[in-house]
């Protein structure tokens, strides 16, 4: 934090478990984002009924291996960094989790019930050199901030969980629509529609579009890196839509920008890896491809040249 930095102290309001902390410097810049960002919530708004599945009887923390919800859908949470196991991250781990939901007779701090709770630190957003807004957890939350090494403090494990990436549920049709509007309408540049596909069996996608340009939570204010800190898995609550979940890929230290990859992928896609070695306008078919691309400022050593577009859009 600089000495010009002024303060809103909780975008939030209050409806996190943590203070969500806003950095800026000019008026103007809030008043821009007020405009666009006009509600804060908590979780994904979804028109589509709540669907519950079986809960688990459970007296306690679920700790018992008879627990039914991990016996039928599989525990991956552990209780020492309130995240995902670390080891998932080696693997090619990519089922959808499912917590304990409101038909389940268990307590409420349960070990797998975490996404549901929100976010799970003090997050700040604050101004990037290069790509508009961006999220870190500051400084003053660490525990030892008059350290002189403070910014080397790790404040997220492996593994932890920190966000959603939450907004609208929307139909594809609509996602489209609102994707050429936004710009015209009300002056947006930035793409925040994340689509997610989850395929079921061999042949069956099932695909969740989120948007949280107008309603959503601090997740869409966090940046794509290449190269990113987080890791998004899917998990579902006491809907048959599913939560976008981001887990720290490996420990994160105070003042870290946070970053996911925005293909969803860790390592180079294949048509990412295309465009970056084709990167010319007089390309062929590819030429618009990646003239509609936004070019990309992670910074990392590989990255990819380009933000990740879903061409669906
Ligand atoms: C989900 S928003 C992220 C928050 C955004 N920076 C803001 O100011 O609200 C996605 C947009 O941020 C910008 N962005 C995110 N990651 C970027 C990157 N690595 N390089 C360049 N721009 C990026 C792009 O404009 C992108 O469309």
């Amino acid at each position: 934090m600089s000495n010009n930095d002024k303060i809103i102290e909780d975008i939030a309001e209050g409806i996190e478990n943590y203070p969500i902390r806003l950095l800026y410097q000019e008026r103007s810049q809030v008043e821009e984002l007020k405009r666009q960002h006009i509600k804060y919530v908590k979780h994904n708004v979804s028109l589509d009924s709540d669907f519950y599945y079986d809960g688990c009887d459970c007296a306690d923390n679920c700790e018992s291996s008879e627990c039914g919800c991990k016996s039928t859908h599989g525990y991956f949470y552990t209780s020492q960094i309130s995240g995902l196991d670390p080891k998932l991250f080696q693997s090619t781990f990519n089922r959808t989790i499912y917590e304990c939901n409101s038909l389940c007779v268990c307590l409420n701090q349960c070990q797998n019930r975490l996404v549901q709770h929100g976010v799970a630190l003090p997050l700040e957003i604050f101004r990037t050199s290069l790509c508009g807004w961006g999220v870190r957890v500051p400084l003053s939350h660490t525990n030892n901030s008059k350290e002189k090494d403070a910014d080397d403090q790790i404040v997220i494990k492996k593994g932890q969980f920190v966000c959603e990436y939450a907004g609208e549920i929307i139909k594809t049709d609509e996602a489209r629509r609102r994707w050429r509007s936004y710009k015209n309408d009300y002056g947006i540049s930035d793409n925040y529609i994340l689509c997610v596909r989850e395929h079921i069996g061999k042949d069956r996608i099932l695909r969740t579009n989120i948007d949280p340009t107008r309603i959503g939570n601090v997740g869409r204010y966090i940046n794509h890196s290449c190269s990113p800190n987080l890791q998004m898995f899917l998990v579902r609550v006491n809907s048959l839509v599913p939560a976008a979940a981001l887990f720290a890929t490996r420990e994160i230290r105070a003042n870290e920008e946070l970053s996911f990859d925005y293909s969803g992928q860790i390592g180079i896609g294949i048509e990412d890896a295309k465009l970056s070695d084709s990167n010319e306008e007089d390309n062929g078919s590819e030429k618009c491809i990646v003239r509609n691309r936004k070019p990309c400022f992670c910074g990392s050593e590989n990255c990819h040249g380009y933000l990740p577009f879903d061409e669906s859009l």
